[in-house]
């Protein structure tokens, strides 16, 4: 599964807040998309996931735009939002069930997965409950499980680390590496730079609408040579210099 985002212009009501953003997510890979807050990050998401139109420019999920495929293109995405999207009135069964319709899932295989990831997330006894009413973090558990049980090729996180416990954040990225060991794309945006460094395999630094550089610790090490060692001191190089430009 490769992500391919090329020469995109985007953003809302023809006011352009992303420039020609260009970059690529490969088959197995977790890459980190970095940046301030405002830099274009969410935008970047939306757009991808299909809820924004690219003024210009392309967004290829394995070869394929969403106006070629526009249910193909979509059922490959699994994605968690920043801001958990609960049905009022939906339980948590219903949700699960929701996504396994969406996603045309065996239910049998997907209510196994289902309940492995429930219980590894301690939601198990609360199937008949409306999430609605979870804790914030009990709320991102629940986006979380409705995208791992549809094991689609490219999952897009977008922000997971703030609202959850340090427990859930590590099942988090135990059920990431999972996927990428099944070859599957991971493009995940986060403020968290020390565990981006520790767990992502590639980063796009994100300013001002712009891709600023991109790729792995040490080729932005070479590209950065005086800013320091970890993923913090790089980006926060490179945005000072670029405020004081
Ligand atoms: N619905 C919207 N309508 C108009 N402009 C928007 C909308 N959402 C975001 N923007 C603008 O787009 C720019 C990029 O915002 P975006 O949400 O993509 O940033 P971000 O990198 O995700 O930031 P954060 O780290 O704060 O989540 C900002 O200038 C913001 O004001």
């Amino acid at each position: 599964m490769t992500l391919q985002v090329t020469n995109l212009v985007g953003g809302y009501s023809q006011i352009p807040v992303l420039k020609e953003v260009t970059f690529d997510v490969q088959n197995g890979e977790l890459v980190g998309l970095i940046g301030l807050n405002g830099a274009g990050k969410s935008t970047t998401i939306n757009h991808i996931i299909g809820l924004l139109t690219p003024f210009k420019g392309e967004i290829k999920i394995n070869g394929i735009t969403l106006n070629q495929d526009k249910n193909g293109y979509k059922k490959q995405i699994a994605y968690i939002p920043e801001t958990p999207i609960l049905y009022q009135e939906l339980t948590l069964k219903e949700h699960l069930e929701m996504t396994m319709m969406a996603y045309s899932l065996d239910r049998d295989e997907a209510w196994k997965k289902a309940n492995h990831l429930l219980s590894i997330f301690r939601l198990d006894n609360k199937l008949d409950w409306f999430p609605a009413n979870f804790s914030k973090g009990m709320k991102q558990k629940v986006m979380i499980v409705c995208a791992f049980i549809t094991e689609a090729p490219l999952f897009i996180i977008d922000e997971p680390f703030l609202g959850l416990d340090p427990l859930a954040v590590h099942d988090l990225l135990d059920l990431i590496d999972e996927q990428k060991q099944r070859g599957a794309s991971v493009l995940m945006s986060t403020h968290v730079l020390d565990t981006a460094e520790k767990y992502c395999d590639r980063f796009v630094l994100l300013h001002d609408g712009t891709v600023k550089t991109e790729g792995t610790l040490p080729e932005l090490r070479k590209a950065l040579p005086d800013a320091g060692e970890s993923l913090d001191d790089i980006y926060m190089s490179m945005t000072r210099a670029d405020q004081h430009e």
